[in-house]
């Protein structure tokens, strides 16, 4: 049996932050009722969290009652707790090397977020932080196409070149809207059955498969069946 050819190195990778590289899911996690008392909207309970990690943050959204202008009101609250609580995120384990390994092939990194770039730059602190070229944070939830295309057009990097990593179902939704490659990430906010079920190109268990593969070392990555195209969807509204 042949082997599909090995994909183009990536002369970008764009990589999300929380879930992806920040282990900050069980602060999140810790601040969220607080923000459902502040905010009211529905507070979580410990037995549907599972549950929620198999659906999108626009189902999650819904599922909290939350409307829609007061997301943004939410958001910089939530990215205000974490910048005050910025020193208990720590990074998952193998994150440095595996930046270390990027940077080290001579792969531009950048990071798409919807966090706050200075909340992002202290978790990472300082090493790693002078490994990202690109810091392109504070995306509204669902704003991240809208940024992604940004930085495509300032990097002048093609969208098939530029491979975007990403834990969360809007994560995928953005690189499709751009028709960027996506690899999803099995350790972070959703299920990764969830991602997988969406057919990211790549399923990443560890950090180090990240590496691998922008090295040009993994030709056995999981991937879209032969014959997949990606076909670019339209922005939605607002983004
Ligand atoms: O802080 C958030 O709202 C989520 O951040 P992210 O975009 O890095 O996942």
């Amino acid at each position: 049996m042949t082997r599909p050819p090995a994909a183009p190195r990536p002369r970008l990778v764009v990589l999300d932050f929380d879930g992806t590289l920040a282990d900050s899911f069980p602060w999140f996690c810790s601040v969220l009722n607080g923000v459902a008392d502040r905010y009211r909207f529905r507070r979580v309970e410990a037995h549907e969290v599972e549950g929620l990690r198999l659906l999108g943050a626009r189902a999650i959204v819904a599922h909290l009652g939350i409307p829609r202008w007061k997301l943004p009101l939410i958001a910089r609250h939530m990215h205000r707790l974490a910048a005050r609580d910025a020193g208990q995120i720590a990074l998952f384990p193998g994150v440095p090397a595996m930046l270390a390994a990027v940077a080290e092939a001579g792969v531009p990194l950048a990071i798409l977020s919807s966090n706050r770039a200075d909340t992002v730059r202290r978790v990472l602190g300082p090493d790693n932080a002078d490994r990202i070229g690109t810091y392109a944070c504070g995306a509204s939830v669902f704003g991240k196409a809208r940024r992604l295309r940004t930085l495509l057009a300032r990097t002048g990097v093609a969208p098939d070149r530029a491979l975007c990593i990403g834990d969360e179902i809007r994560d995928l939704e953005a690189a499709r809207a751009l028709g960027c490659p996506f690899g999803a990430v099995a350790w972070g906010y959703t299920d990764s059955g969830a991602l997988a079920a969406l057919g990211p190109e790549h399923l990443f268990s560890e950090p180090a498969e990240i590496a691998r593969l922008v090295a040009g070392e993994a030709d056995h990555m999981p991937r879209l069946a032969p014959g997949t195209t990606l076909v670019p969807l339209p922005l939605p509204n607002g983004s």
